[in-house]
């Protein structure tokens, strides 16, 4: 039996639409897999009771698929389902980790990440790299049609979990068809100064380089409360704040000192919008661990 910890992250990270992402120190997944002559799945935990157990309708059945690897696979939720925190991400990448050991398939994680994409194209009906990317390699990864680049960065984040769910196939439906030359240069800016603060582990940077005129302000109507969290974490001293990968989580950059100041206005103006929400201080963290 191989088990696996695979974490939480965020994608996106607002000027980096399908192509950055961040591990997550915490939450995670724990997935175990067992050799059988054909996959079966079983899953428990935070939100286990809106995950298909059909292997054609999980995401690590695909990956099993893929390595040719059939497994008894036990997947114990940490990470919620529809929360932008990259739960079925999650999921995948423990799974390609872990099978790939059990089966001695040779695969390096970069090859890894292509695999466990393809346990994203079961969910959303295309194969996201930005979230199983980091989640397998850990630190900031940028995940394009010609491979995976990453670095390590130390940044401290909080993620704001909200009790609402939001699909990616939904958040997906709701983005503009074309954007303006403008707009395309402004986002290139952003993108690279937020790449620079990675680099230098810069949450000033980070949080300035997050801004993004095109994806995030259509996706924000779908999360209610979302102008006034994001207004309530820079006034407690976020650099920046975005929508974590589909949404509902809201991602904030913040300096050390001020977490724990930013998870607490962040859930409190939840609240005065009447939705209950949860926040994990975090920090920019290591990929998938075999246990
Ligand atoms: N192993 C899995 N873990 C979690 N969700 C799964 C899994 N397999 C299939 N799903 C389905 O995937 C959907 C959740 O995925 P979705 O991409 O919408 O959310 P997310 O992974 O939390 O968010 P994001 O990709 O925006 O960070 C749910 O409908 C869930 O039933
Ligand atoms: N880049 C993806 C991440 C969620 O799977 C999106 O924002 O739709």
């Amino acid at each position: 039996m191989i088990t696996v910890r695979a974490p939480a992250t965020s994608a996106n990270l607002g000027s980096g639409f399908d192509v950055f992402g961040v591990a997550l120190g915490r939450p995670a997944d724990v997935v175990r897999v067992e050799r059988a002559d054909e996959t079966t799945i079983d899953v428990t935990g935070t939100g286990s009771q809106y995950i298909p157990e059909n292997p054609k309708k999980n995401t690590v059945g695909a990956v099993a698929e893929a390595l040719d690897a059939p497994a008894h696979i036990r997947i114990d939720k940490g990470v919620r389902p529809s929360s932008g925190l990259g739960s079925s991400a999650a999921s995948a990448a423990a799974a390609a980790l872990a099978l790939n050991e059990l089966y001695d398939r040779g695969r390096t994680r970069e090859e890894l990440v292509s695999v466990a994409a393809k346990g994203e194209a079961v969910v959303s009906g295309e194969a996201h790299a930005d979230n199983v990317a980091p989640s397998l390699l850990g630190g900031f990864t940028v995940a394009t049609d010609d491979g995976v680049t990453s670095v390590d960065a130390d940044v401290p984040l909080v993620a704001c979990l909200p009790d609402i769910a939001v699909s990616t196939r939904d958040a997906r439906g709701v983005l503009p068809e074309s954007t303006t030359l403008g707009e395309l240069v402004s986002t290139v800016g952003n993108a690279s100064t937020l790449t620079v603060g990675m680099c230098r582990s810069d949450p000033e940077l980070v949080g300035r380089g997050m801004d993004d005129p095109v994806v995030t302000p259509a996706r924000a109507a779908l999360i209610t409360g979302y102008d006034e969290v994001r207004d309530a974490a820079l006034d407690a001293g976020a650099t920046g704040v975005t929508v974590s990968g589909a949404g509902p989580s809201i991602l904030a950059v913040c300096r050390e000192n001020e977490r724990r100041r930013v998870a607490a206005a962040m859930v409190e103006s939840f609240g005065d919008a009447g939705v209950d929400a949860r926040a994990y201080q975090t920090e920019i963290g290591r990929g998938a661990t075999v246990l």
